[in-house]
């Protein structure tokens, strides 16, 4: 039987008056990478947020495994097992590598627990630097880390918000494979990405917004067997 780690009924998010979110309704099996895709300003970003507790919805439901915790808290949301990688890192500049993993740690009964040993594993080029502060790492370093210290909070259901943005190929490449690694872990994972052939290495669904409505929404495995699909709902990137 399919379990859904987060579904969500009806949601509909605003800033003040502005209503940027409009009913949306999606649903991430457990276990699985859902590739959130669509235009600037489309409501990425402001779904994350709106998951994550940052932003109150107006109406709808979020429920994580069967729990509505749309009216949460983020801190609550958080130990409830959602862990946020916001667009920009947000790492802290002044801690080191290390200290920046350790205050993000949070035991919590999963099946495959994160701690310093597993992360350093995932990404070895953070264990090269354990002592340096982090805001002296190079944007790839700080990606990785900003991931680390989202696993240490051991998350069932992980919102990576744009992790390629500004770095080159090659880290970009590294940054997919632990992704990749992360997902065969069993977490189930919402990725938000303006680099479509990342995304799609990674789906398992995709969902395409367009100004807070779901345009499209269906398995990657359609879209990679149906180019006219990427070119109607996806060439827009
Ligand atoms: N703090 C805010 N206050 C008011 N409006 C906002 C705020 N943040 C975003 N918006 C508006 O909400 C809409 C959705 O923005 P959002 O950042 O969610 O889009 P996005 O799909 O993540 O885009 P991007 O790819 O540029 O990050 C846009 O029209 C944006 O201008």
């Amino acid at each position: 039987m399919v379990t859904n780690a987060l579904e969500l009924k009806n949601v509909n998010s605003y800033y003040g008056d502005s209503h940027v979110l409009y009913d949306l309704s999606l649903d991430l099996e457990e276990g699985t990478l859902l590739a959130l895709l669509g235009r600037n300003g489309a409501g990425k970003t402001t779904l994350m947020k709106t998951i994550s507790g940052l932003l109150t919805p107006k109406s709808g439901e979020i429920l994580l495994f069967g729990k509505n915790i749309a009216k949460e808290k983020p801190e609550v949301i958080a130990k409830a097992g959602v862990r946020l990688v916001p667009q920009g890192r947000r790492i802290f500049p002044s801690l080191t590598v290390e200290e920046n993993l350790l205050v993000a740690e949070q035991k919590r009964p999963i099946k495959a627990m994160w701690n310093l040993k597993r992360v350093y594993e995932l990404f070895p080029q953070l264990e090269v630097r354990i002592k340096q502060r982090a805001g002296t790492l190079s944007g790839g370093e700080q990606q990785m880390l900003a991931i680390g210290r989202a696993l240490m909070g051991n998350p069932d259901v992980l919102l990576l918000d744009e992790p390629s943005e500004g770095l080159a190929p090659l880290i970009v490449a590294e940054v997919a494979r632990g992704i990749e690694l992360i997902k065969n872990e069993g977490l189930s994972i919402i990725l938000v990405e303006q680099n479509f052939q990342l995304a799609m290495s990674v789906a398992d669904n995709v969902v395409v917004l367009n100004t807070g409505e779901i345009a499209y929404q269906g398995p990657a495995k359609d879209v990679h067997e149906n180019p006219e699909l990427a070119t109607k709902h996806l060439g827009v990137f």
